[in-house]
C-alpha cells in the first residue's frame, strides 16, 4: 500500500510549501523520503485559518456535534488501520507488533474516549443564600467552559501518533481550532491523520498540520506566534524550557510532558520472576524509548546479585528490538555507554552494537544494556539516555529506596515491586513522580491523571484532567 507523503494540512489543503529535508529509516538507514519543513508563512498562514474556523461553523459546533466527529475520526483511522501500522513501522522502526498493539490502537482509544468523556462531562452548580444581601440574597452559580482558542500541539517522535492524538482529540472535544507540528523524524501517521480528518469533515482550520524542525524553525515559529492561545508539548525537558520561555511574552498557558528518569523499586519481599520481567518491559519496550521506561532500578541487597544475574540473562537474550530513531541518537545514546565506563561502570550486558549481519547493521542500533556500580552522582544515573539501557544499585531499606528515587531532577513515573500490601501503599505516595506502578508497568487507564512533577512536567494529562487544561471555567452568578 502505497504510503501517503508528508504534507502540511492548512485551512483543509495539503500542500507542500517549503525546503524537503530527507526521512531516513531507522531500520536501514537508508533514505526513504523527503518532508517540508514549513516556513514561517505557512506556520502563519496555520495559525490565522484556526483563528478563522472558530469565528465561522467549527466555532459553533456544539459537544454533541465535535464528539461525532471525533468518533467519525476515530472510525477512519481503524478503517486504515494496516495504513496507520505500516507508516509508524517504517518511521519509527518499532515492531510492528508494538504499533499494531500500542500506537495505532491507542490513537483511536484517544478518539473514542475523549468524546465519551467530553459528551458526558457534567458541569457544577450552586444555589447561593447571601443573607442581608439585597433582595432575597439569593443567587444561582454556574459552571461553563469555553474553548482555549487557537491551540499549538508540538509532539515527540517516540510514540508519534498515539501521543499526537493524546493532545488532538481532547483540544478538539473541548471546541478549540489546532495547529499541530509533529516531530520532523515522524511525519507519516501525522498526515495520514490529517487525511483521515479531512475526510471526517471537520470545518476547514479546526485542525492543521505543519511539519518541520524545531528550534529556528516550524516548532519555533508555531510556539512563538503570537496568534496561539496555548501551547500542549510533549518533548524533552530543555525544550520544554525553551517553549516556555517563548510563551513567557504573551502568558501563554503551557502544558508540559517531558522527560524523566524512572526509578525501579524492588524489595526481597518481591515476586522476583515477576520483578524481572516487569524490568525487562519497562527499560526495553521500544528500546528504552518511552518516557515511562526504568532508566534506575533499585533492588534490597539481600536480592540484588540474584535480580542482576537473572535480568542480565534474559536482556543478553533479547531479539527483535527495534533500533533507536536516528543516528544521532543512537550515537547520543553509545554516547552515555562510553560515560558509564567512564564513570567507573560494569556493564553486566550489552553496552554496545549489534552485529546482524543482515540490512539492519545500516541502521540505528544499539545493544540493550545493564550497568550497576556507579554511585547516585554519575551523569549516567542522573540524566535521561531515552535508550535500552538501565543501572542497576543496590538499597538497605525502606527509606533509602524512596530516598533514592526521589534523588532525581526529574520525576515522571516509578515502579514498586513488593508483595506486602502495607509496604506497597507506605512507598508509593512518598515517591515524587506523576505515575506510580505496583506490581505492573504502564498499565493504562486513559481517565487517570498521566504527567510528571519536576522537570519531568507541568499539568496533567488524561480523562478530565486535558479536558480541565483546553477549556476555561466561567463562572455565572445569577441573582434571583
Ligand atoms: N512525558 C512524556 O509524556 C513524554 C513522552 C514522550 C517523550 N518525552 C520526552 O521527549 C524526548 C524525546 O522526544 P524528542 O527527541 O522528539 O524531543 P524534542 O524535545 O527534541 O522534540 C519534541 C518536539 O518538539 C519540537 N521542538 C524541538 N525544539 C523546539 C523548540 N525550540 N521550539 C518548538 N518546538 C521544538 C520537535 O521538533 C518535536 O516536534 C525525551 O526527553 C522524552 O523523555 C516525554
Ligand atoms: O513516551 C512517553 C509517553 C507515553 C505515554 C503512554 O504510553 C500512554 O499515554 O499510555
Amino acid at each position: 500500500m502505497m504510503a501517503m507523503k508528508p504534507a502540511h494540512y492548512v485551512n483543509g489543503a495539503f500542500t507542500t510549501t517549503g525546503t524537503a529535508f530527507p526521512l531516513f529509516s531507522p531500520v536501514d538507514g537508508s533514505q526513504v523520503g523527503a518532508v517540508p519543513e514549513a516556513p514561517r508563512d505557512v506556520v502563519d498562514a496555520a495559525v490565522r485559518a484556526a483563528r478563522t474556523a472558530l469565528a465561522g461553523p467549527w466555532g459553533r459546533t456544539s459537544v454533541e456535534e465535535r464528539c461525532s466527529m471525533l468518533r467519525r475520526i476515530a472510525d477512519g483511522i481503524e478503517a486504515r488501520f494496516d495504513e496507520f501500522v505500516a507508516a509508524e513501522v517504517a518511521d519509527t522502526g518499532k515492531p510492528r507488533e508494538l504499533a499494531a498493539t500500542v500506537d495505532i490502537p491507542r490513537a483511536i482509544g484517544n478518539f473514542r474516549s475523549y468524546a465519551d468523556l467530553a459528551y458526558g462531562r457534567p458541569e457544577r452548580a450552586y444555589p447561593t443564600t447571601v443573607p442581608g444581601w439585597s433582595g432575597s440574597g439569593q443567587a444561582l452559580n454556574y459552571t461553563v467552559r469555553r474553548p482555549l482558542g487557537v491551540v499549538a500541539i508540538i509532539s515527540p517522535w517516540n510514540l508519534p501518533l498515539l501521543l499526537l492524538t493524546w493532545k488532538v482529540a481532547p483540544a478538539l472535544a473541548a471546541g478549540n481550532a489546532v495547529v499541530a507540528k509533529p516531530s520532523e523524524e515522524t511525519p507519516s501517521t501525522a498526515t495520514l491523520l490529517a487525511a483521515v480528518i479531512d475526510e471526517a469533515g471537520l470545518p476547514a482550520g479546526a485542525f492543521n498540520l505543519v511539519h518541520g524542525h524545531g528550534a529556528n524553525a516550524a516548532g519555533e515559529h508555531l510556539a512563538s506566534h503570537p496568534g496561539v492561545d496555548a501551547i500542549a508539548f510533549t518533548g524533552a525537558s530543555a525544550t520544554g524550557t525553551a517553549i516556555m520561555r517563548g510563551a513567557a511574552d504573551h502568558v501563554t498557558p503551557v502544558s508540559f510532558e517531558l522527560g524523566g528518569k524512572n526509578a525501579a523499586l524492588v524489595f526481597a519481599d518481591a515476586d522476583l520472576a515477576e520483578a524481572v520481567e516487569g524490568t525487562v518491559r519497562s527499560s526495553f519496550t521500544h528500546s528504552g524509548q518511552i518516557c515511562l521506561c526504568t532508566e534506575r532500578v533499585y533492588v534490597q541487597r539481600s536480592r540484588f546479585e540474584e535480580f542482576v544475574d537473572a535480568l542480565a540473562e534474559r536482556v543478553r537474550a533479547l531479539q527483535d528490538y527495534g533500533p533507536m530513531i536516528s543516528a544521532e541518537h543512537r550515537d547520543k545514546v553509545l554516547s552515555y555507554y562510553r560515560l558509564a565506563v567512564e564513570e567507573g561502570a560494569t556493564v553486566v550486558a550489552g553496552g554496545g552494537v549489534p552485529s546482524f549481519g543482515d540490512e539492519r547493521d545500516g541502521g540505528f542500533y544499539v545493544e540493550p544494556t545493564v550497568l550497576t556500580g556507579l554511585p547516585q552522582t554519575a551523569r549516567t544515573v542522573r540524566e535521561e539516555i531515552f535508550g535500552p539501557v538501565c543501572h542497576v544499585a543496590p538499597f538497605d531499606d525502606e527509606d533509602e529506596a524512596v530516598r533514592l528515587a526521589n534523588d532525581s531532577p526529574y520525576g515522571l513515573a516509578a515502579t514498586v515491586w513488593t508483595t506486602d500490601l502495607s509496604r506497597a501503599h507506605r512507598v508509593a505516595p512518598r515517591v515524587e513522580a506523576g505515575i506510580v506502578w505496583v506490581n505492573c508497568w504502564n498499565l493504562r487507564d486513559l481517565r487517570t491523571p498521566f504527567g510528571g512533577v519536576k522537570a519531568s512536567g507541568i499539568g496533567r494529562e488524561g480523562g478530565e484532567y486535558s479536558l480541565d487544561f483546553f477549556s476555561e471555567p466561567v463562572n455565572v452568578c445569577v441573582k434571583i
